[in-house]
C-alpha cells in the first residue's frame, strides 16, 4: 500500500479545468519530484494533497486513511507535513523558539503554560538537534527574520522534519537562492534523507535539484499527468521533452 495515494484528482475553478484526473503515489521513504512547465497544476495539486483548496474530484489517501478534510495540524499529527512556497516561519522568534514549537505541536500534551523544567530541557535538546542537522545551531539565539533567505528556507525544513512526519511535502524548497545555496541545500536534503527514511512529495523548478535527490518524476502539462518514472526514462520521455522545448526542439 502506497503511503500517499491520489487518484483522480481535479480541479476546477468555474469553467477552468487547471488539475485534470491525476493519480500519482509516494512510497514510505520514497523521494518523488513533482514538476512541470509554468501554469502545469503543480501548486494546485500540491495544496489540494495539503488540503489547503477544496478539490471538484478525486480522493486522497495518507496511510490507508482519507485524509480529506483534515487540518494542517491533524494532518501533521498523522505524520503528513509540509513547507511553503513562501516562507512561512515566526520572524520574531529565535531559530531554536520555531523549531521548538513544531516539536512541542507534535506532542500536544507538552503545549502547556506551564512546563516542568526537564520537560523544557528535553523539548529544547530535541529542538537543538534538528537546527544541527541544518546546520543551523550556530543561530539558534538569533531572531528568524535575521536569517538570511536560504537560511530561512532550511528553518522551514527543519521545523517541518521536528513535526516527525512520515511525508513532507516541500513546496520549491530552493526558491530564491543562489547557486550555491541551492547545491548546499540538495547535499544537505540528500544527508537528511539517508539518516531518516522520510518519504518527500517535492514541487521543484529547478531540474538539478529535482534530479539530485528524486528517486521518481511526476511530470504535468497542462493539468494533466504526463509522465511518472525513474529519472532517465522521465528524461528522455518524448512528451516530457515537447512540454518542456516545444515540438520543434523535441
Ligand atoms: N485561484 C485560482 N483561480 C483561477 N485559476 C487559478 C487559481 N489558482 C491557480 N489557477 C490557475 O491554475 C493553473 C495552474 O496553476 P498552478 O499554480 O497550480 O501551476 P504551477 O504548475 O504550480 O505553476 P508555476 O510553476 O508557475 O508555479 C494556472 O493556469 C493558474 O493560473
Amino acid at each position: 500500500m502506497p503511503l500517499l495515494e491520489c487518484s483522480g484528482l481535479t480541479k476546477r475553478w468555474g469553467a477552468v479545468t487547471t488539475v485534470d484526473d491525476v493519480s500519482l503515489t509516494v512510497e514510505a521513504g520514497e523521494v518523488v519530484a513533482l514538476i512541470g512547465p509554468n501554469g502545469a497544476g503543480k501548486s494546485t495539486v500540491f495544496n489540494l494533497i495539503a488540503g489547503a483548496i477544496k478539490k471538484t474530484a478525486g480522493a486522497v489517501r495518507f496511510a490507508g486513511e482519507s485524509v480529506e478534510h483534515l487540518s494542517a495540524y491533524d494532518l501533521a499529527q498523522k505524520g503528513l507535513s509540509r513547507t511553503y512556497q513562501i516562507t512561512c516561519l515566526f520572524p520574531q522568534l529565535t531559530v531554536l523558539e520555531n523549531v521548538r514549537l513544531a516539536v512541542q505541536a507534535r506532542s500536544p500534551g507538552r503545549l502547556r503554560p506551564v512546563a516542568s523544567k526537564a520537560l523544557v530541557d528535553k523539548t529544547e535538546a530535541a529542538a537543538m538537534e534538528w537546527l544541527a542537522r541544518v546546520r543551523l545551531a550556530d543561530s539558534a539565539h538569533r531572531t528568524a527574520g535575521q536569517l538570511s533567505h536560504g537560511d530561512q528556507r532550511l528553518l522551514e525544513i527543519a521545523t517541518a522534519l521536528a513535526l516527525q512526519p512520515k511525508l513532507i511535502l516541500l513546496d520549491e524548497p530552493t526558491q530564491g537562492m543562489s547557486v550555491e545555496e541551492t547545491r548546499a541545500t540538495v547535499r544537505l536534503l540528500k544527508s537528511l534523507l539517508e539518516d531518516a527514511p522520510i518519504a518527500v512529495l517535492l514541487v521543484e523548478h529547478d531540474l538539478e535539484v529535482v534530479f539530485g535527490v528524486a528517486d521518481r518524476i511526476v511530470v504535468l502539462d497542462q493539468g494533466r499527468k504526463i509522465a511518472d518514472g525513474k529519472p532517465e526514462a522521465v528524461r528522455n520521455d518524448p512528451a516530457v521533452q515537447r512540454a518542456y522545448l516545444g515540438v520543434e526542439h523535441a
